[in-house]
């Protein structure tokens, strides 16, 4: 507990932030930051030319010093000062280019982790919440932008600050001392800011989440007809502003303390400040120190106290900002990937589950419990039950999407927990209910299983046809989607996409987990029974409500309340009178009624 606390803590994140930041810019990090040592470092140059100009022109006026060494001294600190400008120019853009830069880098990897995860941890609502946080962390450049920061602190505010505490220091040791002590207290208010703002991100993220929700209910393009059809547009504008008021409150609240916390930090400043320029003031009175020094330190003092304030209030309160989220991307980076070994998976073994149960997270009831079955080399099997019943639960681990809590899943002779998913996957496909819409061609639609053979427009073509996808204005390269300026389909013929989809990736077992559900029934089964033949001697498992659809499979497998209740064909089960029996009666007669 300790260990895990510590890698998450202040030090070990900007550290790690650093690092990363190193890793993806290369060369870039390196230019970065000595354009921004050089910069840092013209700062005193800057103070050294013009304490000589001041003295030459003190010199000159009493006439121990010659007008062409003024002149001299003049163009040698315009020159430096034009240096002081291309350097921080240069210096600026960096700063952006290459933050913006990792956005990308940053974000694939981010990617990459989430491929490689569970699949079950996104069924659980914190997982979902933290990849919003991290993935807003790395598009506003938040990440990017506080470890380029961070090592700031050293090649750009350090520099400085230690360069100009060492002149300082040859005036009068007491100088640096007093600039260090006033911005002390400053830095460790940022801490306390660090802790609030970790506070803020953790509260208000399921808020955001909740009023993007209601956001789109109102406005988006899916749920817009819906809303409207049943006047529940006040309904959800109601839940949005309650919502966006307690967001802004909570972070109202923690702007107000931050806020507070700042101008107490400003007021030590100012009088760090007040209490150096007495003593330069002094000093020069005393001939302590020369006119030049003294013009040439009051001129940097103000610097001095206008950077601390942007180390502080811009980039230690950003990243104090930043810090929550930062620490929840990596808590996600960390995360255990899906482990097992490379296999060889024969699908002649068929998949045999024995006493699988499945929880999801946050729940406590299993959503399968002791679900033992055998599927042989292309057989075809349908599930039915009622809704919540397990069906789709149980498809997912039939085909390794989830490993079970316990009991085992043998896939083609390999245990699915044992196993990594690729292995799996590499002969799988499936159709699921809530199949996606590509925005993408016709072709791409089909072919996103392999986009290498997105060219072989004869194949595609094939499987549309098994599939009777035929629209005479609809071609290959038709884009599906009226956002990027092609057209949109009816939801039948996204289903037979869909479908189509399914079957032209290379497979030997494939779940059609009801993705018919905008076609009658009449229609499915003309689809179903299309379907088997297209896929057969395969592995097949078809998820479906209406039961004259599972006649086409071998066999039946009825589910209740997470359990199999009971297997057979479509005769057995209706002999044996059980729960397959009332529920084909009770939609017999439904048609039957129907009909009438
Ligand atoms: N993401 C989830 N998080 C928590 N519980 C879930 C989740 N998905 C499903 N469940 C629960 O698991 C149980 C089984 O759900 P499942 O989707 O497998 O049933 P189903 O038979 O396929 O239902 P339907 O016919 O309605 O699609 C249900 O009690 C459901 O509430």
């Amino acid at each position: 507990m300790i260990e895990k606390r510590s890698k998450y803590g202040i030090v070990c994140v900007v550290f790690r932030s650093i690092l990363q930041y190193i890793k993806a810019s290369k060369g870039w990090a390196v230019l970065e930051h000595g354009i921004a040592v050089l910069s840092s470092l013209s700062w005193i140059v800057g103070i050294l030319v013009t304490q000589q100009l001041f003295d030459l022109i003190t010199e000159a006026s009493r006439g121990y010093a010659s007008y062409s060494q003024v002149g001299i001294a003049l163009g040698t600190m315009a020159a430096v000062t034009v240096v002081q400008q291309v350097l921080r120019g240069i210096d600026k853009y960096l700063l952006g280019y290459v933050s913006y830069k990792n956005v990308g880098k940053f974000m694939s990897e981010l990617m990459l982790k989430l491929s490689r995860v569970s699949a079950k941890h996104f069924e659980d609502p914190n997982f979902l919440d933290n990849i919003d946080k991290s993935k807003r962390c790395i598009e506003y450049e938040a990440l990017g932008s506080f470890s380029t920061n961070c090592l700031r602190l050293f090649t750009y505010y350090g520099v400085f600050f230690v360069s100009v505490s060492i002149y300082f220091f040859g005036l009068s040791p007491l100088l640096p001392l007093i600039i260090f002590v006033s911005f002390v207290p400053a830095i460790l208010g940022q801490l306390v800011q660090v802790k609030v703002f970790i506070g803020l991100e953790n509260e208000s993220a399921p808020l955001r989440r909740q009023y993007t929700y209601y956001k789109k209910a109102i406005s988006s393009q899916l749920s817009f007809k819906e809303t409207r059809i049943l006047g529940a547009f006040g309904f959800f504008r109601n839940l949005f502003s309650n919502t966006l008021l307690l967001l802004t409150t909570k972070t109202w609240k923690v702007e107000r303390k931050a806020a507070f916390i700042r101008l107490i930090l400003g007021l030590v400043s100012f009088i760090g400040f007040g209490v150096s320029t007495i003593m330069l003031f002094n000093s020069a009175m005393s001939g302590e120190i020369s006119i030049g020094t003294f013009v040439a330190v009051f001129g940097v003092l103000s610097q001095i106290f206008s950077m601390a304030e942007e180390l502080v209030s811009i980039q230690v309160s950003q990243g104090s900002e930043t810090i929550g989220k930062i620490e929840i991307y990596y808590r996600l980076m960390d995360m255990e990937e899906v482990d097992g070994e490379e296999a060889v998976i024969d699908f002649s073994k068929g998949i045999v589950a024995k006493d699988v149960n499945f929880t999801y997270p946050g729940r406590n009831k299993m959503a399968v419990q002791g679900a033992t079955i055998t599927i042989s080399e292309g057989e075809t099997i349908a599930i039915v039950g009622e809704n919540g019943a397990g069906k789709s639960t149980l498809v997912r681990l039939l085909v390794g999407l989830y490993r079970p809590d316990n009991g085992t899943v043998e896939i083609g002779g390999q245990n699915s927990s044992n196993t990594h998913p690729s292995s799996i996957f590499r002969e799988t496909s499936g159709v699921f209910q809530d199949f996606l819409c590509y925005k993408m061609t016709l072709a791409e639609n089909v072919a996103i299983s392999n986009t290498k053979e997105i060219q072989n427009h004869d194949n595609i073509q094939r499987v549309l046809q098994d599939c009777e996808f035929g629209d005479d204005s609809v071609t290959l390269d038709t884009m599906l989607s009226t956002e990027f300026g092609g057209i949109d389909l009816s939801g039948g013929q996204w289903q037979r996409i869909a479908i189509a989809r399914g079957l032209y990736k290379t497979n030997s077992l494939i779940v059609l987990d009801e993705p018919t559900a905008a076609i009658d029934p009449i229609e499915e089964e003309r689809v179903y029974s299309q379907f088997k033949r297209l896929s057969k001697d395969k592995c097949t498992i078809l998820v479906t409500h209406r039961l004259a659809s599972a006649k086409f499979a071998n066999r039946i497998v009825v589910m209740d309340k997470g359990k199999i209740v009971d297997v057979g064909c479509h005769d057995e089960l209706i002999e044996r009178k059980g729960k397959y029996a009332t529920m084909w009666e009770a939609q017999s007669a439904w048609y039957v009624n129907r009909d009438n």
